[in-house]
């Protein structure tokens, strides 16, 4: 009947029942005659017509009962269902979703047939909205709290906290290319975690960059406060931007990670690589920045901004700093006669030549055309004018073939110390390196200059 697939399900009821009794109303005359009324009475219009209304009566109260039944629970479920709608339209735009806390919204439905079915889905339904409304924020909150970040240790250091704080890892790893190396810009809780690199799964895995299980090399241990263990469940979680692989995420869990974990890391994940790709673009723009583009040696800048802090460390460490001004000779004819190329070739040697000599933790910079400084912290003069003459006879002994011609060059070197020359910043410094530079270039070139000049100062 047309009213079974009517829109208005209890406008269809009140019909289908109404007509239900009236029908029964009109068949009780034929049914009395069957069972011995006489069909003078059955038959007869006031019979019939009290069996049509009793009938209609019936209908028409069945339909009040079940409707007094089933719409105010029908109204309750429809009423909540409209609040926590309009909950959520509020809450899009103001952020606060306490309103649609499945604890306040929920339906507390006792049937146990399809309105209480009704009832537990639209629960069911809430509570995971719910939950993925939580996932959403939480990923929302970790990418606003990398993307304001561009250094690229604190970002990793940041993320790799995070990443921990809401999985049940005990410790983990952020692995990075950069430059053509892999390297651990953050790591919490392993020890060892260097050995990572090595391990052949990890290589593998570089072929096929996807979520996976890994096995820890055996020295990476898990660091507990009072004890080392081996973690039970190892997580390698790639970190991409534009489908290109960047790094990985290393983390590991004393017990098994749960599947909601797994399935939360790499939606977490996906903002991390945009933000450590504009950190590794940062990164790159500021090494470029810093860098003389033919040397490679930090530029006069940049330099000159950690002679300052080398001094301010120094000043602390109550340690000596030596500063050597190394000035190639005759370089103008040099590039007179061999070309400006050739000049060059000679600037890019000189420069290996001078950062060859000196140690780790010493800063070099290209100052000006030929002329190059060393930072030497911890030195005195005497170990700077040893450093300085070993530059010097390392210059003099190379040579640069050019186009069938074998070049060399000689350099004059001056050197200042802020312990035995009694000075603290990087100008009076820099003067006092400069004049015994002067020295050494009017006393014939190719020679170190180590003391005197100090009326430089002076002036
Ligand atoms: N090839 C090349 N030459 C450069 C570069 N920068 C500066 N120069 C040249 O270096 C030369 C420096 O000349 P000067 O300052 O007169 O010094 P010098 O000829 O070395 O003479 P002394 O220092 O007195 O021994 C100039 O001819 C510059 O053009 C560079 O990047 N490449």
């Amino acid at each position: 009947m047309s009213f079974y697939r009517s829109k208005h399900v209890f406008r269809a009821l009140a019909w289908g029942m109404v007509s239900l009794g009236v029908l029964t109303g009109a068949i009780f005359p034929l049914v009395a005659v069957e069972l011995g009324v006489s069909a003078e009475l059955a038959l007869s219009p006031t019979f019939v017509g009290t069996t049509l209304a009793a009938g209609l009566i019936v209908g028409g109260l069945n339909f009040a009962l079940a409707s007094r039944i089933v719409r105010p629970r029908l109204r309750r479920l429809t009423g909540k269902m409209r609040q926590v709608r309009s909950a959520m339209d509020q809450a899009t735009y103001t952020g606060d979703w306490s309103e649609c806390d499945p604890a306040v919204c929920q339906l507390k439905e006792q049937a146990e047939d399809e309105l209480g079915d009704v009832a537990d889905s639209y629960n069911a339904l809430l509570q995971a909205l719910h939950a993925a409304h939580r996932v959403e924020e939480r990923i929302q909150n970790f990418n606003n709290t990398l993307s304001s970040q561009l250094d690229l240790h604190d970002l990793s250091e940041q993320a790799l906290s995070l990443l921990i704080e809401h999985s049940e890892a005990d410790g983990g790893a952020i692995i990075l290319e950069k430059q053509g190396e892999w390297t651990i810009p953050a790591s919490t809780g392993l020890i060892e975690p260097e050995a990572i690199l090595k391990s052949p799964a990890l290589q593998a895995a570089h072929e096929q960059a996807e979520v996976r299980r890994f096995d820890l090399p055996e020295e990476v241990r898990v660091d507990a406060v009072l004890s080392h263990f081996t973690p039970s469940d190892v997580l390698l979680l790639p970190i991409k931007h534009h489908g290109l692989l960047l790094g990985w995420v290393v983390l590991a869990a004393a017990s098994p990670f749960s599947d909601k974990t797994t399935r939360l890391l790499p939606l977490m994940i996906q903002g991390l690589g945009l933000a450590l790709n504009n950190a590794l673009l940062h990164d790159d723009l500021q090494r470029v920045a810093a860098l003389d583009p033919l040397t490679g040696l930090y530029n006069r800048r940049f330099g000159m901004k950690r002679l300052e802090e080398e001094l301010a460390r120094i000043q602390r460490n109550q340690t000596p700093l030596s500063l050597i001004i190394v000035d190639l000779d005759h370089f103008k004819r040099l590039n007179d006669t061999y070309g400006h190329l050739a000049g060059d070739k000679v600037l890019v040697r000189a420069a290996s030549v001078i950062r060859d000599m000196l140690r780790k933790g010493d800063v070099v910079m290209r100052y000006g055309g030929e002329e190059f400084i060393a930072i030497l912290p911890g030195s005195d003069i005497e170990d700077g004018a040893d450093i300085a003459e070993r530059i010097r006879f390392a210059l003099a002994q190379s040579r640069v073939e050019v186009a069938g011609h074998t070049l060399s060059v000689t350099a004059s070197i001056g050197i200042a110390c802020t312990a035995d020359d009694r000075l603290s910043s990087a100008e009076p410094l820099m003067k006092l390196a400069d004049s015994r530079l002067y020295a050494a270039k009017s006393g014939g070139r190719d020679r170190v200059i180590a003391e005197g000049a100090g009326e430089a100062l002076a002036s």
